[in-house]
């Protein structure tokens, strides 16, 4: 299990710049560190096509990740720099919400400068480099979804005037980790902290156990969610054009206070209004906690 205190920090560490970047130093990444890399984009490869979106797998393809190693950021840089004006740096792990938030707005994605070591192959608490990079740069090298990730980073900004960090984190949470897109062939993952993970990209999209429901920007921003375990709710959208218009062209100052006004939804809830796609079983969740 990760050790959050290794990477969190309230100010950047000394080696980190004002905006909590530092060099990515890739020279210093050592034969072990690039063979996990190596290992995990395996495994998660192997699996993806069929089950990740067109947008992802293209992103892979469009950005040579199967190259092997950890991505020098100069390489990957260029190629998603061409794609969509994105770019990756790195930070030496969490950084604030408004750091956060004001890289995205920029273009930029932080990415922890860190590996998983082998104990954490399947779960750990802090994005490394893996799950920045492999879970989240694909799909910043398509053009609605580049879009879609630098206006969420405007409105984070805009959203401190209005005490609304939890609504836009769920918002957060459901889409870019953990969204599922409709296509033609079915159901298909583009969110981070799915296709980051061997387990839960079986999970999304064969288990009985969550919900799988239409998204509504309303619902999903008083929707709780869990950190620490697989999803028992997803929301899926039908298409990331669907995703950018909605949350553009929604001023979110008067659904914020709207929400606010409201309870939260609990996480496995079905609502009346919902669309639902799958009901769960929830079994998963219920043998969890019995
Ligand atoms: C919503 C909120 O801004 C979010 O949790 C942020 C906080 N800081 C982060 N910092 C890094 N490096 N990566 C992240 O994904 C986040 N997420
Ligand atoms: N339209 C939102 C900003 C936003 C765009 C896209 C995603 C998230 C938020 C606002 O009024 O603040
Ligand atoms: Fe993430």
């Amino acid at each position: 299990m990760a050790n959050p205190e290794t990477h969190v920090h309230d100010t950047p560490p000394p080696a980190a710049a004002p905006d909590w970047t530092i060099a990515q130093n890739w020279e210093a990444f050592t034969a072990a560190e690039h063979a996990m890399w190596d290992r995990l984009f395996a495994r998660q490869s192997a699996m993806l096509p069929g089950r990740a979106s067109e947008a992802f797998l293209r992103g892979i393809d469009v950005l040579k990740l199967e190259n092997p190693g950890i991505p020098d950021y100069r390489e990957l840089n260029s190629r998603l720099m061409a794609a969509t004006g994105w770019q990756v740096v790195a930070v030496p792990g969490l950084v604030p919400d408004d750091v956060f938030f004001d890289h995205l707005a920029n273009r930029r994605f932080p990415a922890g400068n860190f590996i998983r070591t082998p104990e954490q192959l399947d779960y750990l608490q802090e994005p490394d480099v893996f799950h920045d990079v492999f879970g989240h740069v694909p799909m910043l090298a398509d053009p609605v979804f580049a879009d879609y990730m630098q206006a969420y980073g405007e409105g984070g900004l805009r959203s401190q005037k209005f005490d609304a960090l939890k609504q836009l984190a769920r918002l957060y949470w459901y889409t870019v980790e953990f969204g599922l897109i409709r296509e033609a062939g079915g159901l298909r993952i583009y969110g981070a902290g799915i296709v980051s993970s061997y387990a839960e990209s079986l999970f999304a999209l064969d288990s009985d156990s969550p919900n799988r429901i239409g998204f509504d920007l309303a619902r999903v921003m008083r929707t709780d969610y869990r950190i620490d375990d697989f999803q028992q709710n997803y929301f899926v959208i039908d298409s990331l054009d669907q995703l950018l218009d909605v949350t553009v062209n929604t001023d979110f100052a008067p659904l914020y206070a709207s929400n606010a006004a409201l309870p939260p939804i609990p996480i496995a809830d079905i609502l009346p209004g919902d669309e639902v796609i799958t009901r769960g079983t929830q079994d998963y969740a219920l043998a969890k906690s019995s």
